[in-house]
């Protein structure tokens, strides 16, 4: 294989750059070509498809975002846009292609290999941590990083006051931000949307908090629970401290990249460049158990990432 597409695609992470990177620089040392596909599948259809060299990529390790841009195509379900996306790869010559991305994104990708036997393999690019066949997904131990930032900052202006905070945070479905930086934060309460807690028990843990002049509360709140106003609305109902809510966004998804981020990208990008040389397709690069490992790229939508449960009662029975 002499010539090799990458994309990026969904929601942007931290290290999508690194795993760039390594892929480019990879194939450099493969005397393989790389192209860059700007915006994703939109770019794939629109052409925006250009030589990628090592200057290009050359200090980017550390830059949060995405130099390929990203973007959402819904129209990439449609077979005759695929076809014609597919036809302007094959009119550069591109015969392998690197995914970074979600489920989404992988479901696209194996489409192409199947309908027109483009060579995919799939990295897994999310903050979210939802994509099963691997552990972490790149981005996550870095948004996870900066939500521990914000506890720390919220929990100054908490005490001050003495209010009960609600930190809501991103995960689409997946409670993973939301239940480990409760556990690393010792935050005083969280919600995940993988199980289900009352707000009369949550309120009743804030009062039995309070009855031991603890000076506030810190309850975290993954997205996919529900509207956090309203949760606090109701949560108001039945306590008697003062709440604020606080929505950490988009600041979740940039800055430089964790180490542990960095070292994930970069051993998923050189094994994914790896793999299209072996000849291998319809695959995702995971790391299971500090192991790199494969897995046909439709395990990430056949299967559901797991809670852990005895990290929930652990991180509950210490938010007291
Ligand atoms: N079922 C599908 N068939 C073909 N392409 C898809 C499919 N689902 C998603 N995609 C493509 O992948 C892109 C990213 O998917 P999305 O679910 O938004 O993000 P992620 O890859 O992070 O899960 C979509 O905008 C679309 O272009
Ligand atoms: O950037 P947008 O379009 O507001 O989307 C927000 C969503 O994207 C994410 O940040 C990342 O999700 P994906 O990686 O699946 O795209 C989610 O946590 C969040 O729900
Ligand atoms: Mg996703």
């Amino acid at each position: 294989m002499k010539k090799i597409g990458i994309l990026t695609s969904g929601g942007d992470s931290p290290g999508m750059n690194t795993a760039i990177r390594a892929v480019t620089k990879m194939a450099m040392n493969y005397n393989c070509e790389m192209y860059g596909i700007k915006r994703g599948y939109k770019g794939m259809l629109n052409d925006e498809i250009f030589k990628l060299n090592p200057l290009d990529v050359s200090g980017i390790a550390d830059r949060g975002g995405t130099i390929l841009l990203s973007a959402r195509l819904p129209e990439f379900k449609q077979p005759e846009v695929r076809a014609k996306a597919a036809a302007n790869l094959k009119r550069h010559g591109i015969e392998g292609l690197v995914v970074i991305g979600g489920d989404g994104s992988y479901r696209g990708a194996d489409l192409l290999f199947r309908e027109h036997g483009i060579k995919v393999v799939g990295i897994p690019g999310t903050i979210d941590n939802d994509i099963a066949g691997t552990d972490y997904t790149i981005g996550y131990d870095t948004t996870l990083n900066i939500i521990l930032d914000a506890v720390s900052r919220i929990r100054d202006t908490a005490n001050s006051h003495e209010r009960t905070y609600l930190l809501e945070v991103m995960g689409r479905d997946c409670g993973d931000l939301a239940l480990y930086s409760a556990m690393a934060g010792g935050a005083n309460g969280v919600l995940i949307p993988e199980v289900n807690r009352s707000i009369d028990e949550l309120a009743e843990d804030i009062k039995e908090r309070r009855s031991q002049r603890k000076l506030s509360d810190i309850i975290i709140v993954a997205e996919g629970v529900g509207h956090v106003f309203d949760i606090a609305k109701e949560l108001k109902e039945k306590i008697n401290t003062e709440i604020r809510v606080t929505v950490l966004g988009h600041i979740q998804r940039g800055g430089s990249p964790t180490a542990f981020d960095r070292v994930l990208a970069t051993r998923m990008g050189a094994r994914a460049f790896e793999l299209l040389m072996e000849g291998e397709s319809g695959i995702m690069v995971g790391m299971e158990n500090n192991k790199m490992v494969t897995h046909a790229i439709s395990y990430a939508w056949e299967n559901k990432t797991n809670i852990s449960l005895d990290d929930y009662n652990l991180t509950h029975l210490l938010s007291i």
